[in-house]
Order: structure tokens, then C-alpha cells, then sequence
């Protein structure tokens, strides 16, 4: 990040009362020209982040910012010079953004994100841009319309991102409660699951374990891109679609492809890493704080996932010991949000 080389530029998710996001076109001259943005630019010299973010949407779109926080910061080296970009998401302005350098601007659902060409660097933003800041994963729960009513109560309290994490049942039993759980929630959530191999619900993405995550990452190497992704269909639409980034690195992408999405659970700087380079969408980093179900796991603290945080280009969402309340704490040390079971579980 001290690099003094690297470009740092400051750039706005910049969303609306409906959910919808502001997109700009590049001119064609400059670098990445035509291709589609979020708002922003570089940081000037001394410069603080949040009046960089300020000063550029105040020059590019002529919006006054009132309410924003980081939502992510990656660097990425192009052939030709090296940024990090500090993007902000933005979620209270003054005034009606208008392309104010003469620039092509676009409001669009966070679906729609994926008919844009964006610069190679953009996938994780997109990604980002798409993803909520509370990721419920569902307690073990003794009967099946406890877990229904926990679902409709998720529903209810805004929650979009589910994991299905039902333990100790079959893999048949666990198919037939997705496809109840499909049927009755339809496209309320994003709905990830567990297990063995790629789901083949459409829209429904996998969540893989740190050892499916170590033995993927091992059987990819060398091998062609999107091979574990046979058998997952077409999207239906609805709810947070992966994009697909034009010109975008895909060595090893496994994840995006057709709506779907690919995560993965880690816990240390190596699995953060198998996970970038397998290219999922987004992680889970646990456990953050001490917790009543891994009484004897070392947890990271706040200091050590910031770290680690740090080191990817991809979403985090925190977990261990998270609730609602911690969500400050952990956009401030660059999460995209918490993940929880009980603290999620109204
Ligand atoms: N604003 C913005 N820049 C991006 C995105 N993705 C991406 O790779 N970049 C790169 C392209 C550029 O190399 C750099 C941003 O520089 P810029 O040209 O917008 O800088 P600026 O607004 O300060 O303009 P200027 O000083 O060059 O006139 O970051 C993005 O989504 N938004
Ligand atoms: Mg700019």
C-alpha cells in the first residue's frame, strides 16, 4: 500500500433510495477509455480519503456526499501502471448527479451491473457492489418449520444472503430442503449452500468448506478454468446476480459464471489466498472474536483480519461472534459485513 507508484485512486458505489447505482462512462481518450466506471478519481497529494471522495463526486458528478463508508480497497497491477482503488459506498447525497465532464451516466440495478463493460480490475467491486453487509448462516434447529419461521423472520429483518448449514442430515434429505426452502422463499434470498460437488439449482451458489476449498485449489492447478463448474445452470434472475467482467483476469475464475455464486470459509492468510486465486466471489475470515460453538479456536481480533483483509482483492464478510453491532467495526477494518448464525437469528 506505500508503494509509491501505485496509483491511489478514490471511487463511489454510489447508491439510491431504490437500491440502484450510479455507473459513468470513461471518455475514450483516457486510460481504460469506453469502458464503464465508478465515479472517482486519484487522491491528491495529502489528501484525506473521505475528501478526495468528496472533492471527486463533487467535480464529476456535482452531488454533495453526506453519508458514505469504505466498502472496499484492492490493488491491481495493469500493464501499464498500478492502482489501488479505495472504493467508497455512498448512501446519502445533496443534488442530482449529472455527467458534470460531459460523461455518459447510468442509474442501474445491481443485476443490471453485469451487462456493463467495466476495467479489468472492477470484477470484486461489481461483486461488492452486489453483495449485502449480513450474510445468515442457518443454525442447526431441531425441527424443520423452526427453521421456516427463522427464515420468514430473516426475510423481514432485510436479510438478502442466506447459507442453508444444516448438519448431520443426508445429502438427499439436505436436497429436498433446499428445493422447500426455494419453493417457499423463492428470490427473497440469495440462497448459498454445502456440500459435495456444484449445486445444480439455478441461482443457488456454493459455499465450500476451507478443506474443499484446499482440494479445489489443488485439482485446479493447471487445469483449464470453470472445470468445477459443469452441471450449474443458467440464472433465473433476481436477487444479487455474479457478473462477468470483461477483460478480466480468469486464470482459475471459478466463480461469477452463469449467476452463480462460489465462496469459501478460511482462516488464515493461506486459504484467504487459495481463495483469490481460485477467483470466488467472496470469504468468510473466522473466527474474529471468541465464540460459545469453537470455545478452543484462537480468534484473529479486529487487528489481525484487518491484515488480512488487507491482503485480498475480494469481499469479507467477518464471522465469529459477530451481531449487528459489530457491522461498524468491521467496515472500518474493511469488511464488506459479518456473517453470523445465532447473531443473525432473530
Ligand atoms: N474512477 C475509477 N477509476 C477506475 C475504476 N476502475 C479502474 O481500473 N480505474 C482506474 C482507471 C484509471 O487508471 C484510474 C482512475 O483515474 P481517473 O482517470 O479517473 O482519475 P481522475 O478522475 O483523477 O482524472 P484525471 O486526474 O486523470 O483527470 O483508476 C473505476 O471503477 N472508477
Ligand atoms: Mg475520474
Amino acid at each position: 500500500m506505500s508503494d509509491p507508484r501505485r496509483i491511489h485512486v478514490i471511487a463511489a458505489v454510489i447508491r439510491d433510495g431504490q437500491g440502484r447505482i450510479l455507473i459513468a462512462r470513461r471518455p475514450d481518450h483516457v486510460h481504460m477509455g469506453g469502458l464503464w466506471e465508478f465515479p472517482g478519481g486519484k487522491l491528491e497529494r495529502d489528501e484525506a480519503r473521505f475528501d478526495g471522495l468528496v472533492r471527486e463526486l463533487r467535480e464529476e458528478l456535482g452531488i454533495g456526499v453526506t453519508e458514505a463508508r469504505p466498502l472496499l480497497d484492492i490493488r491491481h497491477d495493469y500493464p501499464d501502471k498500478s492502482v489501488r482503488l479505495d472504493v467508497w459506498l455512498v448512501t446519502g447525497f445533496e443534488g442530482e448527479a449529472h455527467g458534470a465532464e460531459g460523461q455518459p451516466v447510468r442509474w442501474v440495478s445491481s443485476c443490471e451491473l453485469d451487462e456493463y463493460e467495466f476495467p479489468a480490475a472492477n470484477g470484486p467491486i461489481v461483486r461488492a457492489a452486489q453483495l449485502p453487509e449480513r450474510y445468515l448462516i442457518t443454525p442447526d434447529v431441531s425441527d424443520e418449520a423452526e427453521l421456516f419461521a427463522g427464515l420468514q423472520r430473516a426475510r423481514e429483518a432485510g436479510i438478502r444472503l442466506v447459507q442453508l448449514r444444516q448438519t448431520g442430515m443426508s445429502a438427499e434429505a439436505y436436497a429436498a430442503l433446499v428445493e422447500r426452502v426455494i419453493a417457499e422463499f423463492g428470490d427473497a434470498f440469495r440462497l448459498m449452500v454445502k456440500g459435495d460437488e456444484a449445486p445444480g439449482w439455478a441461482g443457488v451458489g456454493w459455499h465450500l468448506t476451507s478443506r474443499q476449498l484446499r482440494e479445489l485449489w489443488q485439482r485446479q492447478q493447471g487445469r483449464p478454468s470453470d472445470a468445477y463448474r459443469g452441471g450449474v445452470a443458467a440464472p433465473t434472475g433476481g436477487g444479487v446476480a455474479a457478473s462477468s467482467v470483461v477483460g478480466a483476469p480468469t486464470p482459475g475464475r471459478l466463480g461469477g459464471a452463469g449467476g452463480t455464486l462460489l465462496a469459501a470459509s478460511c482462516h488464515n492468510a493461506e486459504e484467504l489466498a487459495m481463495a483469490a486465486e481460485l477467483g470466488v466471489d467472496f470469504v468468510t475470515l473466522s473466527p474474529v472474536l471468541p465464540t460459545a460453538t469453537h470455545p478452543d479456536a484462537q480468534p484473529l481480533g479486529w487487528e489481525r483480519a484487518r491484515e488480512l483483509i488487507d491482503s485480498v482483492n475480494m469481499p469479507v464478510y467477518l464471522l465469529g461472534g459477530m451481531t449487528a453491532e459489530e457491522l461498524p467495526e468491521a467496515f472500518e477494518v474493511g469488511a464488506q459485513g459479518i456473517a453470523a448464525i445465532r447473531g443473525l437469528w432473530g
